[in-house]
């Protein structure tokens, strides 16, 4: 129910207008006190305030201001004696909805009341689809300029106008959803439905009612009639994820669909017309699926007009920097932490890490890195230990040392050592530094020149 605060030094009118009001279906607060209506106003939340310009204790204009400080989104509406325009003009200007010039008939408040009402409605709308087309925007945000993230970018601009079915491969978590949230929303298609299914997500018979639909008693548990994403996605784009889960006699039906454009709900009998572009999705090779029998191949053929190939991340180096970057930023601000930057020995560790889970791992990895950060540069030390495993070369391996030096060698195994000593110690200097058997101050320097931060190691102790 709206909640309406009427402030009037006039009492009577106060009382008809406010009853009035209240049998229209509000809930109405009515106050000829401007300090009591101010101290409601901070009990409450008013959806709209209706306030005379003119009153002895404090000119309306004045107390529009200062509600208008506490909350600059409420919505005011000013009435006004016939000699107060000017305060009515004022008014406008300093936010007020809308006035009404005194007398006015009743019927015309509730209408501005009610038009107040499709106002505020429209507003919250608004903000909801505002912070939809940020989560939106936010899930395309591509980051990387290495060449393969460049090629698929260019690709993608050249495909996404099209109407062609786009088949996405590649490994899990390297942004198969992100390029086809891409395709959908530089398409022409763009202010249509973006419809997305996860073929491997739901099982067989629930997956076949999901994409058709079904009618109202079409199977025990179907108590109404209901659209499936195929026909949600008209107008749009269907992107069936994990499309090699799919099952094999659900294969058969969507070929159908992409051959007839037409499909009958589970249980109904008539027609309907659907028209979508689709994007299919996997880290499977289809190919291999077909020789064993588990995917057909003439819907592989429908599906892969145009194929489409995300990079793994161990095979564009270039982007893992700028990820982390970009990551680290990202949930910092998320998280209100400060920013952090990545010293060059962890960079040289993150970039020789294999990133089995791509983009989704390193994204967590991130994530892991800013809940524990005390707002220190990101040292080697507080990386997760598996990935801190050195990467060793056929070279080292055989027990020699590639493209480094006796300097380079000694300071690797030293910078391993002490960081492993401070961790026994807690990141104690006095107490490691008389067991690495030096002096407090000959650690610290070390410390400094082989960039090993102490409270990442004080930090990486706590962890354990
Ligand atoms: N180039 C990129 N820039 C920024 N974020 C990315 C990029 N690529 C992937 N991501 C992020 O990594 C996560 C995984 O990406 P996405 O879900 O698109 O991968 P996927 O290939 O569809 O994975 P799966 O096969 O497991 O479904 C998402 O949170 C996505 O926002």
């Amino acid at each position: 129910m709206y909640k309406i605060l009427m402030i009037d030094d006039d009492k009577s009118f106060l009382n008809i207008y406010s009853r009035i009001i209240a049998s229209n279906g509000y809930y109405v607060q009515a106050k000829t006190n401007i300090r009591e209506a101010m101290e409601l106003l901070d009990k409450e939340n008013f959806n709209i305030v209706i306030l005379d310009v003119v009153m002895p204790e404090m000119n309306g204009v004045d107390l529009l201001k200062k509600i208008k400080e506490k909350n600059s989104e409420q919505l005011v509406m000013m009435l006004t004696g016939e000699g107060s325009i000017a305060g009515a003009v004022e008014s406008m200007e300093n936010g007020a909805y809308t006035y009404m010039i005194k007398p006015f008939e009743i019927d015309q408040l509730i209408l501005n009341i009610k038009k107040a009402e499709e106002f505020l409605k429209l507003n919250d709308e608004n903000v909801k689809l505002r912070t939809q087309l940020n989560d939106m925007t936010r899930n395309m945000e591509v980051v990387g300029s290495s060449e393969a993230m460049n090629s698929l970018k260019d690709q993608i601009s050249q495909i996404a106008p099209t109407n062609s079915s786009v088949l996405i491969t590649g490994e899990s978590g390297t942004g198969k959803e992100i390029v086809a949230n891409l395709l959908h929303y530089n398409s022409e298609r763009r202010d249509g439905p973006l419809i997305k299914v996860n073929c491997s997500a739901l099982a067989k018979n629930i997956l076949e009612s999901e994409l058709f639909g079904h009618e109202k008693g079409a199977f025990t548990g179907a108590i109404a009639t209901k659209k499936g994403r195929f026909e949600m996605a008209t107008g749009g784009t269907l992107f069936l994820d994990e499309i090699g889960d799919m099952p094999y006699p659900l294969q058969s039906k969507l070929l159908r669909v992409l051959q007839e454009k037409e499909i009958e709900r589970v249980g109904g009998t008539k027609t309907i017309k659907v028209d979508f572009r689709l994007i299919c999705a996997t880290n499977k090779d289809l190919r291999k699926e077909i020789e064993k029998g588990h995917f057909r191949e003439d819907l592989y053929f429908r599906i892969n007009v145009v194929p489409l190939v995300t990079t793994p991340l161990r095979e564009r180096k270039d982007d893992i920097i700028p990820l982390m970057e970009y990551y680290l930023d990202y949930y910092a601000n998320e998280m209100s932490k400060s920013r952090v930057k990545i010293t060059g020995q962890a960079k040289r560790v993150l970039l020789s890490y294999s990133w089995r889970g791509n983009v989704r791992e390193l994204k967590n990895m991130a994530e892991r890195l800013i809940v524990f950060s005390s707002g220190a540069d990101i040292q080697e030390a507080m990386l997760p230990k598996e990935i801190r495993q050195p990467i060793r070369t056929d070279e080292e391996e055989n027990g020699s040392l590639k493209n480094t030096n006796l300097r380079m060698a000694r300071e690797q195994f030293e910078k391993q050592f002490i960081t492993e000593t401070l961790i026994k110690n807690n990141g104690n200097i006095t107490a490691t530094a008389k067991e690495l058997e030096i002096a407090r101050k000959n650690l610290q320097a070390k410390m400094k020149h082989l960039e090993i931060d102490r409270t990442a190691v004080k930090q990486e102790t706590e962890q354990i």
